[in-house]
């Protein structure tokens, strides 16, 4: 190892983000054109090494159009000149291709609108709903932007068919596998959006998901060009001689106990009727071995869902004892290692991905075959995952066909043997952690998911800024001397891409920076209530789109296969740790009433991976610096901590949002309590102005029969404390507002507030009642006139006034209502000019308009029960009269 030219890790790490080809890409690239061009343009054929008169002769297929002259003469390229031919017309970037499914509403849903509407085929609105049902738009608690439109390479609305979306979405990558290119799939949304539903399907006809018909596409294609299954795929590209044990699909386990759990669980019938014809024109002189694998990545480690379910029966756990019936079981499972995959299986590749080491693969021969796995490995999903939770994925699953495809000529020779791969994603729902109110192993595990998806934003996010820094400097090395950037200086400054953070992302990084095709599918429901985590996964999905992948076909097998790290002798077995346990008790054989049977109480093991499978990484890995890769995983490090912190602030930020709206709206609604109990007393004191104005006019003669309908002392207090209240709350809450505003109020140099509209309307009806127009400042001269007899009439308080009144001027009207009031045998006040000198043949007044406010207010209270009874013996002398009647008596007079 160590006479081999060795890179450090620095070097291939600052590798992993250069692209191969790195002008900027069209918004929006070639599917069609990519794929409409290979049937035509038949992927790189492995020529043969050694060609041999002993090669059976190619048999002339249909839709293989080779002239007959030409055949057998012309002599083939060489698979070098070939490569090149493929890698220049092949190497094209082009975008991560990103669709958008919208779910329709399901029947149980509440029918509010979508905040989510397609404006075109690419382009979709998403408004807030919160916006439009929200009378305060300013006090929106969300983050996300209220309004966005975002863009896609397809949009398709609720009603598309299972069989449409396959056509548009998967069926390119399907016709890549089987020419040789590999591909990536994956669903990304919130919880309930959809994305099982579109990879898996539903249960009814018609509802087949993408992965079941991709299985069809691909057997319906190479019918009748099956090899003979003599190597089998390894690690990424290689191959090697396969076991007879690779065809035996894996049972349930022969224990009946854990066979009953499977059954009772075993609910998703697969619709077997549910079958896509489509079938794609191949190259026929080839022939095609497929294999599955199903894994999970869960709880940051990655299980097999193919391999065998071991159950013990009957294990002792601790808490009550099991009634009778009810068994317990203990379901263990193992963490399969990452490692990287040798350059020697792909050595035109820049960077090397990551493979699942002892991921179980199975050879199928039929799609009947494929989907009962793929039911297994769900079976599986559900059986470990529903411990966790019933209702939702809480893993990433990942099913990884892979065809091997060799020349009929050369089907014996493993070098020429080349592996393509599609990998189908369901990943598991995007929320977050606030949102799903989790605690405990939940919340364990909902950080899991979020830090996984987290990571693989963040991957995009350095993808895409290294992608447009080699942009720049080739922009810049095509602009002449003075301007030239050497690209390799740009290449050592890129960024490191956090693949490592999380096994998500490590397991899928080959299919950023390698070859393959990349297809990312936003699953939506617009009808969820989570506007924000939607908006975050649009986002995520722009992110996508702007990232550019490099397709070309797989590598072809030039070395002869090296065994599997796992054969490696010379390994010393160090012992497994603990691992995680998790327990639930499963009810199973309901009968027909849905009676409790009996009960199963399932524990699982999870075992981390052994550290041998950790250390092994080493063997397979470059050499690389101690130090230099300490510094490394000490960026990495704190990369992931910043992100961690801005995913803090980001809720921190949302919460505190909420809070501060919560609070805003309470405030609003004490002001607006507050606003309309002003509103009731003022009314009242309209009202009682008006009585009182009446009570005047009784009492100057104008009326007969004088009613005294004026609130007790007690009740006039109550109000102004009542008003007093409320000018203080305003005062407090305008204060916050604004300082000057409550500089104004304290010291009372408000400007007068114009009238309200009910004392408007007062004022008017008692100008009605008295027949005045209303011209306010002429009506005393007309009462006086009216009271000829009374020889010093003092001034009335005019309507007009009453409606300019500030508060301090209403509190001192009201006071020298109440004296002129509380005196039964009212007199006017003598005339400013007659005051200081009161005439002696009239009786003087107990109190007079000049003396201040206090006083008044003093002699108010002590005079209050005097008056009271005053008022009392008048109104039982006086026949009570209803208050409209005396208003009518009023207009009459
Ligand atoms: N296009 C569709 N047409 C009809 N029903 C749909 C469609 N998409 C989803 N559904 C239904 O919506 C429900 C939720 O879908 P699904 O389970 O696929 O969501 P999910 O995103 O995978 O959720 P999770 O992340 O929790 O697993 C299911 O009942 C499914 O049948």
């Amino acid at each position: 190892m160590a006479s081999k030219p060795a890179p450090t890790r620095a070097s291939s790490r600052a590798r992993i983000a250069a692209p191969a080809k790195t002008a900027p890409a069209p918004a929006r690239t070639t599917r069609t054109r990519a794929a409409s061009k290979q049937p035509e343009d038949p992927p790189a054929a492995p020529a043969p090494k050694k060609p041999t008169t002993s090669r059976k002769p190619l048999e002339k297929r249909d839709n293989i159009d080779v002239p007959a002259a030409v055949k057998p003469k012309v002599k083939p390229p060489s698979a070098r000149a070939l490569k090149q031919a493929v890698l220049q017309s092949d190497r094209e970037a082009e975008p991560i291709m990103a669709y958008l499914r919208i779910r329709p509403r399901l029947g149980e849903e509440p029918s509010s609108s979508p905040y989510l509407i397609p404006i075109s085929d690419t382009a979709v609105k998403m408004a807030d709903p919160q916006d439009t049902q929200n009378a305060r738009p300013q006090y929106r608690a969300s983050v996300a932007q209220p309004s966005s439109i975002y863009t896609f390479s397809h949009i398709f609305p609720p009603n598309t068919s299972q069989q449409d979306f396959f056509t548009k979405t998967t069926l390119p990558l399907v016709k890549d596998v089987l020419y040789g290119q590999s591909a990536l799939l994956f669903t990304y949304g919130v919880t309930n959006s959809g994305k099982t539903y579109t990879v898996q399907g539903g249960t009814e006809k018609g509802t087949a998901g993408i992965l079941p018909r991709t299985l069809d596409v691909v057997f319906n294609s190479i019918e009748g060009l099956h090899g003979d299954g003599k190597y089998r795929p390894v690690r990424l590209y290689g191959v090697e001689p396969s076991d007879p044990s690779d065809s035996t699909p894996p049972q349930l386990s022969a224990e009946p106990d854990l066979a009953e759990v499977f059954q009772s669980l075993d609910q998703g019938a697969e619709p077997e009727f549910d079958i896509d014809p489509t079938a794609i024109p191949v190259d026929r002189n080839h022939e095609y071995t497929v294999w599955i694998s199903y894994a999970e990545v869960y709880n940051e480690k990655v299980y097999d869902l193919l391999a065998d379910a071991k159950g013990e029966s009957d294990i002792h756990i601790d808490g009550p004892a099991p009634r009778a019936g009810n068994k317990s079981l203990l379901l263990s499972r193992k963490a399969l290692t990452l490692r990287p995959s040798p350059a020697t299986d792909n050595p035109d590749a820049e960077i090397n991905g990551k493979y699942i080491s002892g991921l179980r693969q199975f050879r199928i021969h039929s799609a009947a075959q494929a989907k009962a796995l793929v039911k297994l490995g769900n079976l599986h999903r559900r059986v470990f995952g529903t411990l966790a939770n019933r209702e939702s994925s809480r893993s990433h699953g990942m099913v990884i066909i892979k065809i091997i495809r060799g020349h009929r000529g050369d089907r014996n020779d493993p070098t020429a043997l080349q592996v393509s791969r599609l990998t189908l994603v369901d990943l598991a729902g995007s929320e977050r952690t606030k949102h799903t109110h989790t605690t405990g192993d939940r919340l364990k595990e909902a950080g899991n998911i979020n830090k996984s998806l987290m990571v693989l934003g963040q991957c995009m996010e350095v993808l895409r800024s290294n992608q447009r820094k080699l942009a720049m400097s080739l922009a810049h090395e095509g602009a002449g001397k003075s301007g030239r950037m050497d690209t390799r200086d740009v290449k050592r400054t890129l960024a490191v891409v956090p693949f490592r953070h999380s096994k998500l992302t490590e397991s899928l990084m080959d299919y950023f920076v390698g070859d393959s095709r990349a297809v990312m599918i936003v699953n939506i429901n617009p009808y969820d209530t989570g506007y924000d985590e939607n908006s975050h996964v649009m986002k995520f999905a722009s992110l996508a789109r702007e990232i550019t992948v490099t397709p070309a076909a797989a590598p072809v097998q030039k070395a002869p296969p090296i065994p599997a790290p796992s054969f490696l002798p010379g390994k010393l077995k160090v012992a497994p740790n603990p691992g995680y346990r998790r327990k639930v008790t499963i009810s199973m054989g309901g009968g027909e009433r849905g009676r409790v049977v009996s009960q199963t109480t399932l524990e699982v093991l999870e075992e981390d991976e052994t550290r041998e499978d950790q250390n092994s990484d080493d063997e397979d890995d470059e050499p690389e610096n101690p130090l230099v890769d300490a510094l490394f995983d000490e960026i990495e490090n704190l990369r992931y901590q910043l992100f961690e912190a801005e995913m803090r602030a980001a809720i921190i930020e949302a919460e505190t949002r909420e809070e501060v709206m919560l609070e805003m709206e309470e405030r609003m609604r004490l002001m607006e309590q507050k606003h309309s109990r002003r509103l009731m007393s003022e009314m009242e004191r309209n009202e009682m102005k008006t009585d009182a104005k009446i009570d005047m006019l009784h009492q100057g003669g104008l009326f007969a029969s004088p009613m005294k309908t004026r609130p007790t002392y007690a009740e006039s207090y109550e109000s102004e404390d009542e008003e007093e209240d409320v000018e203080m709350s305003l005062v407090e809450c305008a204060s916050e507002e604004s300082d000057s505003d409550d500089e104004m109020n304290i010291s009372g140099t408000m400007p007068p507030r114009s009238p309200s509209p009910l004392a408007r309307k007062e004022k008017m009806l008692s100008e009605k009642q008295l027949g005045k127009k209303p011209a306010a400042p002429s009506t005393p001269k007309m009462i006086i006139e009216k009271r000829t007899f009374i020889p010093d009439p003092s001034p009335l308080p005019s309507d007009g006034e009453d409606a300019e009144l500030t508060e301090e001027d209403d509190d001192d009207d009201e006071y020298n209502e109440e004296e002129s009031e509380e005196e039964d045998d009212w007199v006017p006040p003598p005339p400013p000019s007659a005051k200081k000198t009161p005439r002696k043949s009239e009786p003087k007044p107990p109190t007079s308009t000049a003396k201040g406010s206090s006083a008044v207010k003093q002699r108010k209270i002590s005079k209050a029960g005097a008056g009271a009874a005053d008022r009392s013996e008048s109104v039982s002398a006086s026949t009570p009269m209803p208050q409209k009647k005396l208003r009518k008596s009023a207009k009459s007079a």
